[in-house]
């Protein structure tokens, strides 16, 4: 973004304190003093340890254009400041003003999980012909959110936004902020039913998105989920005018889905309804993967794409890590890294793709705490660990208090020598190397909050130690 202080003011609803640097330019926003910019415009946020306020005179004095200053605030330091009444809202308006100036369509994506994938593949999908920027990580709140569209160059002719939610009214500010064109929902789990209260409530959040899609807008939603027909039968006369559906999934009642899909090499191949025989390829295993890649689709050919250009795109795609990511340890062990996030629908998706591979020695499954479920977390982890030891699988290691009930509802089917339960992530660590094959595979799913990635560094970094593992 490149305005002029005084632009940023009349955007953000601001009142620039001394009017003498109104023709001063900005490049750009930060909210860390840290890492700030020459030129950047600084915003100084409150945190769980600090308060940027503390930080806007060093920011200042280190080369940044200027800072927003809460009104009222006491210790306000001279020169380019801003005043507003509110330091995030006014971050958001301007993000909202920027992006409309800019006149770039907006996609919208949510759900409860897939959002970042599906993120991922409509980006390849629309940049084999347009100028897309994307959200960056999980940047998908009411901060990352307008983060992501000061950090857009104003040329872009699409951006991909991701918009996460943990409670009711969430979604709906950040479709206020940047209404989408098109809006995806890509599927309605479990994730943050602590907050929400019930699946239904879950759907009714996502599909605050849809509320605030502009007029004649297309929404793109997971009919195989049956809770997003009958909200949006609550939201009839309440949509905006002209909204369009297109529904995607497994389901042979939906406007597109799998004609056919395989696993080949470390990824999927698959025709689909919309694109007759035509044979796509995905460089990422699963087929609720191939789902999100139907909605991707959907998304691009709104925009005009192609099928040779989607086919292109979905073969070459960039992925955000540890999503079912394919990982060869030293030792030559080979593991499946979905350690960013879990819940109960995406935990089966991923015990679904390991017991589905083929030529290993043993599949083993390391799980993690799922968390945020609310008052039947107990029982939604027995039922993952019944899941777990129906899906064939060689050996359940548990890791966190709540996988506790996970390893009974695994021992429950596979009995008490294949589940191995522990507090210890050291000591499960041991034990993996201990007793894993380098012709072994291994998935390792828990919520982000138990940062089980440190499990799978270790199985890719250091030796086997057992007398399989060729120490
Ligand atoms: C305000 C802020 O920057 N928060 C980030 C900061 O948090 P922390 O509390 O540690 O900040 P401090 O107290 O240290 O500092 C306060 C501010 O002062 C600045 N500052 C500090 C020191 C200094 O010398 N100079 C300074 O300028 C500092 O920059 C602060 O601004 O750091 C944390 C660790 O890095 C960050 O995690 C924290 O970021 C918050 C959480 C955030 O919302 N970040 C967004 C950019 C974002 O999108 N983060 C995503 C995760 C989003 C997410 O969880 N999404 C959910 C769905 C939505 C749920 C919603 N209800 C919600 O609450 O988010 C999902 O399930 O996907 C990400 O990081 O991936
Ligand atoms: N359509 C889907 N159905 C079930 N699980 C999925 C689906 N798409 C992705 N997943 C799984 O969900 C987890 C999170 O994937 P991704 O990061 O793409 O979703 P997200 O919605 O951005 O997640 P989060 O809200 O946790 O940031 C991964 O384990 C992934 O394999
Ligand atoms: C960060 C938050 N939105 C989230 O993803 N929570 C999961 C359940 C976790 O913290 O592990």
């Amino acid at each position: 973004m490149e305005r002029t202080l005084g632009q940023v003011a009349d955007m953000c609803g601001g009142r620039l304190l001394d009017s003498a640097f109104a023709g001063r330019k900005v490049v750009g926003v930060s909210i860390d003093s840290r890492k700030i910019g020459e030129g950047c415009l600084f915003v100084p946020l409150g945190g769980s340890k600090a308060d940027g306020h503390s930080y806007v005179a060093g920011s200042l004095q280190e080369g940044a254009a200027g800072s927003l200053w809460q009104r009222g605030r006491e210790g306000a330091p001279g020169g380019a400041l801003i005043e507003v009444d509110d330091v995030l809202e006014a971050l958001q308006k301007l993000a909202s003003a920027y992006l409309l100036a800019s006149g770039a369509k907006v996609v919208g994506i949510t759900g409860s999980n897939g959002k970042t994938t599906t993120k991922d593949m409509v980006f390849a999908l629309l940049a084999t012909s347009m100028r897309v920027h994307k959200t960056q990580g999980n940047f998908n709140n009411h901060l990352g959110l307008p983060l992501t569209l000061l950090a857009m160059p104003e040329e872009t002719d699409v951006v991909v936004l991701e918009m996460g939610m943990s409670d009711l009214g969430e979604i709906a500010l950040l479709a206020k902020i940047a209404p989408p064109d098109l809006a995806i929902v890509t599927n309605i789990g479990e994730s943050h039913l602590l907050n929400l209260g019930s699946r239904e409530n879950i759907a009714r959040a996502k599909l605050e998105i849809a509320s605030g899609t502009k007029p004649g807008g297309l929404l793109v939603y997971n009919g195989d989920e049956p809770l997003l027909p009958l909200v949006l039968k609550e939201l009839e006369g309440t949509l905006p005018e002209g909204l369009r559906t297109f529904t995607f999934g497994l389901g042979e009642d939906n406007d597109d889905y799998p004609t056919g899909m395989m696993q080949r090499g470390g990824g999927m191949t698959f025709t689909a309804r919309s694109e007759g025989d035509i044979c796509f390829s995905l460089p990422i295993l699963g087929s609720h993967n191939v789902t999100n890649a139907l909605a991707a689709m959907a998304a691009a050919r709104a925009f005009g794409v192609d099928a040779p250009a989607m086919k292109e795109g979905l073969a070459g795609m960039q992925l955000t890590g540890m999503r079912i990511e394919r990982l060869t340890g030293v030792s030559g062990l080979t593991l499946l890294n979905d350690a960013y996030n879990s819940s109960p629908t995406s935990a089966r998706a991923a015990i679904d793709v390991l017991a589905g591979l083929e030529g290993y020695a043993s599949k083993v499954l390391v799980l993690g705490d799922m968390l945020e479920l609310g008052e039947n977390e107990r029982e939604f982890h027995r039922e993952i660990g019944r899941y777990a030891g129906r899906a064939g699988l060689d050996a359940v290691y548990a890791f966190g208090p709540l996988s506790a009930d996970s390893a009974e509802g695994a021992r429950e089917i596979l009995g008490m020598q294949a589940v191995h339960a522990f507090t210890d992530k050291a000591e499960m660590i041991g034990h993996l190397l201990a007793n894993l094959k380098p012709e072994d595979a291994v998935l390792v799913k828990a919520s982000r909050g138990m940062k089980l990635e440190e499990v799978v560094y270790a199985l890719r970094d250091e030796p086997l130690t057992g007398e399989a593992g060729g120490a």
